[in-house]
């Protein structure tokens, strides 16, 4: 495990020289996957890493254990609560849709959490360009595979640390960098509506899906939702399609 991280926070520190910035910034939300990439930052920027806590109605134990992976990181950190910036253009979307009867209830909860994803972006984009940093996205391989992630929200960012570890991987990285036990073994949630976890709203488990990602055999069931959730995403991993004149 030293190996590997040492050789991220290598990769870290080339990236952003190769950048020609001078830092990275992180949005910590008290989940496994930030505070992984916040210590990975700490140790290659201990000056120039900032952790950034954004709060959409979020629960206050969330909170907490984002001040505490700030604290035990003891890296620089800023928070930008964005709960009345996005209920007032949460309203403003909504009752515009309703003017016109155009409002779509049945896509509601997900568009407006997505919208929660892509304030959070804007606002680590506006941090970055104050202080000449690259945004560190913090998704992982499952993630990234199966595309949950929104698209411009949290999968907006220039550069992705972890993407090629696996949530177990992720959480033994944890471990070794001395994360606690308790948000080692916290449950993996989106923080974008009350009660959110990752597996519900799978369908399947991390588990499931590392091994899938391991080549190990799964369930068929299990397969067919990584499968099938995969090829849906595809869009948000490749480039974007762009009219070719010449053909
Ligand atoms: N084929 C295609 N080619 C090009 N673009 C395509 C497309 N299909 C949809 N799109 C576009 O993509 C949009 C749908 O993608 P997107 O907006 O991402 O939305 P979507 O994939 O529907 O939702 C995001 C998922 O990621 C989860 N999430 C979000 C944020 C954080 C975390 C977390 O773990 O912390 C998880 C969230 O709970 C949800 O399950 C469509 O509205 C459309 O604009
Ligand atoms: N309240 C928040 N404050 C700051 N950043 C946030 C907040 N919620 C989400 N984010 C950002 O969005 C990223 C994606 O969220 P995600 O839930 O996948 O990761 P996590 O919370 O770090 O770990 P886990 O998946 O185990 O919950 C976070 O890593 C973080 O960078
Ligand atoms: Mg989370």
């Amino acid at each position: 495990m030293e190996k590997e991280v040492d050789q991220i926070v290598q990769w870290l520190q080339q990236t952003v020289k190769n950048a020609g910035v001078n830092g990275l910034v992180v949005g910590v939300s008290g989940g496994i996957d930030s505070a992984v990439a916040a210590h990975l930052m700490k140790r290659a920027f201990p000056d120039d890493s900032l952790g950034v806590m954004l709060p959409i109605q979020t629960k206050s134990s969330d909170i907490d254990d984002a001040k505490n992976v700030i604290k035990n990181v003891g890296i620089d950190s800023i928070t930008v609560d964005l709960t009345q910036t996005h209920d007032d253009m949460y309203s403003q979307i909504t009752s515009k849709l309703n003017e016109k009867d155009q409002f779509n209830v049945d896509s509601d909860q997900l568009a407006g959490a997505n919208l929660r994803a892509r304030l959070r972006m804007s606002t680590l984009y506006a941090l970055a360009a104050n202080y000449n940093y690259l945004v560190v996205g913090t998704d992982n391989a499952a993630e990234w595979y199966i595309g949950y992630f929104t698209k411009y929200g949290d999968g907006g960012a220039d550069i992705l640390p972890l993407v090629e570890y696996t949530k177990q991987e992720v959480r033994d990285m944890a471990a070794y960098l001395g994360v606690p036990d308790k948000l080692v073994n916290k449950v993996a949630s989106a923080d974008l509506w009350e009660g959110q976890t990752d597996e519900d709203e799978i369908g399947t488990t991390y588990a499931k899906i590392d091994a899938y990602l391991k080549g190990e055999k799964i369930p068929e069931e299990d397969k067919k939702i990584i499968e099938n959730l995969h090829k849906s995403s595809a869009h948000k991993r490749d480039p974007l399609p762009q009219f070719n004149r010449s053909k």
